[in-house]
């Protein structure tokens, strides 16, 4: 069986496209969207994404506004450039970088976060929308790439209706709110959301008609686990250094060779990856057409 491509960097550029039409309407009517940033500390990778996230903001005529705090800063100064970033006007959404350093506690860094601002869809009063607005539209940000797995995989034709879906991993940003906006009226696939505590794991996987990957672990899922013509999404980032030319690059949870037995997959990286990316930026469009009173 030859899969095909669920390609996220072509659907990414699609969604931008859409998104700048309706950043030139805000802009139009005197409303300028601006996207905020919280980095906290040196990790290179929350760097590199950072910087992405101003990139992505540029091409689509988002204004961005930084905050950046060195390693050592402490709770009580993250907090507030949390507050700084929730009575700024300029700021009409903004993230925190995830993770932040040990010893900081995240969640009551995720609580300060004006809900109305929250452009990660994280805060507990939006996480909680998400779990009681079971049918109906949802007006309150979702997590990214959540909504952009769920965006992929329906820009290509593929239907989650009735699907039987397992997801790998029980974290904020991916696995929980996976099995909340997958089982939506509005997308009525059927969840398995497994876990380290999982017991026979493969034989879940088997019987999987889409897959999710998202357990951090380097190609937990194998070809002989996967059902032939499921569909595959990795969204796990390890990272693996040629010893030779000492490169890095991105491996995914989903082992290469499970694609011969796939109908569709997601590329790691050029997957999920510039869905996440995208996403945060409709989240902020719909923010402040949500604030401007222009929402459709
Ligand atoms: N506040 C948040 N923190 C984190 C989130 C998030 O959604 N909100 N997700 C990840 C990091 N992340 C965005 O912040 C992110 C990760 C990966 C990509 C991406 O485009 N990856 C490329 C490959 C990049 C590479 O080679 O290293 C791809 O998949 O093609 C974008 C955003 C954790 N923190």
């Amino acid at each position: 069986m030859t899969a095909q491509k669920l390609d996220g960097k072509a659907t990414a550029a699609a969604i931008k496209d859409e998104l700048r039409g309706r950043v030139d309407a805000l802009r139009e009517r005197g409303v300028v969207p601006g996207l905020g940033t919280l980095l906290v500390g040196d990790d290179p990778g929350s760097q590199w994404y950072v910087a992405g996230k101003h990139r992505d903001c540029a091409e689509v005529g988002i204004e961005s506004l930084r905050e950046d705090l060195p390693a050592d800063a402490t709770q009580a100064e993250i907090e507030a450039a949390v507050t700084r970033l929730n009575e700024d006007p300029a700021c009409t959404g903004f993230i925190v970088q995830l993770p932040l350093p040990a010893g900081i506690d995240t969640n009551r860094i995720l609580e300060l976060v004006d809900p109305a601002k929250d452009a990660d869809g994280l805060h507990p009063t939006n996480l909680g929308r998400l779990v009681l607005r079971v049918g109906g539209e949802i007006t309150s940000p979702l997590p990214c790439t959540p909504r952009g797995i769920v965006e992929l995989v329906q820009r290509h034709g593929v239907d989650w209706a009735g699907k039987e879906v397992v997801v790998l991993g029980r974290g904020v940003t991916v696995g929980r709110p996976m099995g909340l906006l997958l089982t939506r009226k509005a997308v009525n696939a059927t969840v398995t959301l497994t876990h380290t505590g999982t017991r026979d794991l493969p034989e879940l996987v088997r019987r999987a008609d889409v897959v999710v990957a998202a357990a951090g672990v380097e190609g937990i899922v194998t070809g002989d686990m996967v059902k032939p013509g499921a569909v595959l999404i990795d969204v796990g980032v390890s990272r693996r250094t040629d010893p030779e030319t000492g490169k890095s690059r991105v491996v995914g949870d989903i082992a290469p060779e499970a694609r011969e037995q796939a109908a569709w997959y997601s590329p790691n990286p050029g997957g999920v990856g510039p869905m996440t990316r995208a996403m945060l930026l409709a989240n902020v469009v719909d923010t402040a057409e949500r604030q401007a009173g222009t929402a459709s």
